[in-house]
């Protein structure tokens, strides 16, 4: 069963949203530091990444350009399929730039190994990782994460972008939720 105010079926916070806001700030001064040069095409990974790209590209005080893509590879349940669609290609060409991929999660790390190699093969200068939170217990994948937040435990988190079910998303912190949620609604 859900409430209607989205804060009951918190559990515990694991970040609040100010830690979230730090992190972010000192994510922005080493990307600024690398491409000082020539700022990053900033790709976000919807809808997820939303909240992400959001904050950190006004965090940054390089002339960024965005684009977004959307990959599907959860469905509504909890755990990666590893079968990844585009449902969303990015409008730039990305020939010779430089791109960073903006990610809320690395959970399995599935999605994202199979979108760097979807962009690197489209001859970009080079192709790296951002990623908030990032999940070791569960990665599957040796994929190379440039800039990470926070690892978070090996559980099913949402809130800041994060969704269950499409649901949380407009949480301020990541939190875990209570059980309850979970559960069947009773007959
Ligand atoms: O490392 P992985 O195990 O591949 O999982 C991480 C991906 O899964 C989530 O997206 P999801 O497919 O749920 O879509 P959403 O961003 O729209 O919620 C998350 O936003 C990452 O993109
Ligand atoms: O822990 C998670 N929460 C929400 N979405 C996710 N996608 C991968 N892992 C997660
Ligand atoms: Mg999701």
């Amino acid at each position: 069963m859900q409430t209607d105010d989205i804060r009951d079926d918190v559990r515990e916070v694991l970040f609040t949203e100010q830690q979230l806001r730090e992190r972010l700030a000192e994510i922005a001064r080493e990307i600024e530091a690398e491409y000082a040069d020539e700022p990053p095409l900033l790709v976000g990974v919807l809808k997820g990444a939303v909240v992400v790209v959001s904050d950190l590209a006004r965090e940054l005080r390089l002339p960024v350009h965005m684009d977004w893509m959307a990959v599907s590879s959860y469905g509504s349940g909890t755990t990666s399929s590893g079968v990844v669609r585009i449902l969303k290609d990015l409008d730039a060409d990305i020939t010779g730039r430089r791109v960073l991929i903006v990610e809320d999660i690395i959970d399995s790390g599935l999605t994202l190994s199979w979108l760097k190699a979807n962009l690197e093969s489209r001859g970009p200068a080079s192709v790296d990782i951002c990623t908030l939170f990032r999940k070791p217990a569960r990665l599957k994948s040796d994929i190379e994460l440039k800039f990470v937040g926070f690892d978070v435990p090996d559980e099913f988190v949402v809130g800041y972008g994060l969704d269950y079910d499409e649901r949380y998303r407009n949480l301020r912190d990541l939190v875990v939720l209570q059980p309850h949620v979970y559960a069947p609604a009773e007959a």
